[in-house]
């Protein structure tokens, strides 16, 4: 039986309209989306109820959704706030919601985290013998349904996994924002949920670093002991190969982070080597490059312009093949130790999409006191974080210029 008297007018777009199933007569303006609305148990696995049918104008106003995957405590975090910080305004939680939110709602973005389609609760999984990484634990059907809804700009009661209580929480409504980001482990994994990303990142942190982070914040901030946070890795280990790792090979932009080259035999982790792998050919991204496009090239910026403590700094770009596909590469190997002599690193890097120079130099500055601020994560993020500002505009003014245009939902 559908429970459509569930949604208020406020919850929906201006555009929609809701029934209860029955023939709807589809017009060349109109989309319709069968919407599950799931009931909150707690402690439950949470079920379907419904559908009802909620049918909207295509308006020139949807949403473009950017999918950005990593395994847990890999700087997806960080980067949301580099990239909500490029579209302007500060991200909070929703006003008067759940104060465990994991939403982050600024003017222009909304993030999703898709920790909250988990469909087992902490004590689901634990019975199950099942990790959060496995598909079996996440209600992928859900989550396809509800972002094809957002995109099609029609609000959602979206579920919350509440990471304090390890509970399914009772909904949030989240309403199409400009921009909707989906983080979490798996924005790539489900067929149906790729095929509505307008872009794709994933954060590739390689073992060696991912250990030395979870160690910096789980036993500094959370008290954690050494021993479980590398048993908690451990365990982790095959289901991040088996589900969550393979999705970089769809991403169109990946981050990989990466010990330095540069001292030989480091096992401190400090010092990084990151690299920013782009695909060729995706529509409204194009790839970032130093100095010429196309031709291949390593640079030491070291010198009269640019302060280097040991071990240096070393630039590499070039194209490459990743997972069968065409793509550029750029590398930082090093860190910086003056941010404001970035301007001298952005003043040969071509393609960064800025409204005015020196900007990615301004936004690093802006957040020095992030993690990665003097190093590639840092600068890499916030340049991925200005090629979907441009992305953004290039879909909306082609919209604008062709509003009858179908979209890619
Ligand atoms: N670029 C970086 N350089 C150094 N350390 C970093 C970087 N990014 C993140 N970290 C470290 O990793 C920790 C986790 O980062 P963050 O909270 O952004 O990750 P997350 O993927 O959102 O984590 P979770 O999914 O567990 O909430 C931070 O507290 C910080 O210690
Ligand atoms: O991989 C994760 C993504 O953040 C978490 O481990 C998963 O969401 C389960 O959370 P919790 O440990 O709080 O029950």
């Amino acid at each position: 039986m559908a429970v459509c008297s569930a949604y208020t007018t406020q919850s929906l777009h201006s555009t929609c309209s809701i029934s209860t199933p029955a023939k709807t007569h589809l017009g060349f303006h109109q989309k319709q989306v069968v919407f599950y609305r799931r009931s909150s148990k707690r402690g439950g696995s949470g079920s379907s109820s419904g559908p009802c049918v909620i049918t909207c104008s295509a308006g020139d106003s949807q949403t473009v959704v950017i999918g950005l995957a990593a395994d847990s405590g890999c700087g997806k975090s960080t980067f949301m706030r580099r990239l909500t910080s490029v579209f302007g305004g500060a991200a909070e939680p929703p006003k008067g919601g759940n104060p465990d939110s994991n939403t982050l709602i600024s003017d222009m973005t909304t993030v999703i985290c898709l920790d909250d389609y988990h469909s087992l609760d902490r004590t689901g999984r634990k019975e199950k013998g099942v990790t959060a990484l496995d598909p079996r634990a996440n209600d992928f059907d859900l989550m396809y349904e509800q972002v094809k809804a957002i995109k099609s700009g029609v609000a959602v009661d979206k579920p919350i996994y509440n990471h304090v209580t390890g509970l399914l929480d009772p909904p949030e409504l989240i309403k199409p924002p400009k921009i909707l980001v989906i983080e979490g482990l798996h924005p790539m994994f489900d067929e149906r949920v790729r095929d509505l990303l307008d872009f794709s990142i994933y954060l590739d942190i390689s073992n060696e670093v991912k250990f030395a982070w979870k160690i910096q914040r789980d036993m500094a901030e959370r008290g954690h002991s050494l021993e479980s946070i590398r048993a908690s890795i451990e365990a982790r280990k095959p289901d991040f190969d088996a589900y969550i790792d393979p999705q970089k090979k769809y991403a169109d932009a990946v981050i990989e982070v990466l010990p330095t080259q540069l001292i030989p035999d480091d096992n401190e982790g400090k010092v990084l080597r990151v690299r920013l792998i782009m695909k060729e050919g995706v529509k409204h991204f194009s790839p970032v490059y130093l100095f010429d496009e196309g031709s291949t090239i390593s640079w030491i910026p070291c010198g009269r312009k640019l302060t280097c403590s040991y071990p240096g700094i070393k630039f590499h770009y070039g194209p490459d093949t990743y997972f069968g596909n065409e793509v550029s590469i750029l590398e930082m190997d090093g860190q910086f130790d003056r941010l404001d002599e970035l301007i001298y690193v952005e003043s040969h890097l071509s393609n960064i999409s800025t409204r005015f120079y020196g900007e990615v130099t301004q936004q690093m500055l802006k957040h020095a006191d992030f993690p990665g601020s003097n190093n590639g994560t840092g600068l890499f993020q916030t340049i991925v974080g200005l090629k979907i500002r441009d992305l953004y505009e290039q879909i909306t003014s082609s919209k604008t210029a062709a509003p009858l245009e179908a979209t890619k939902a």
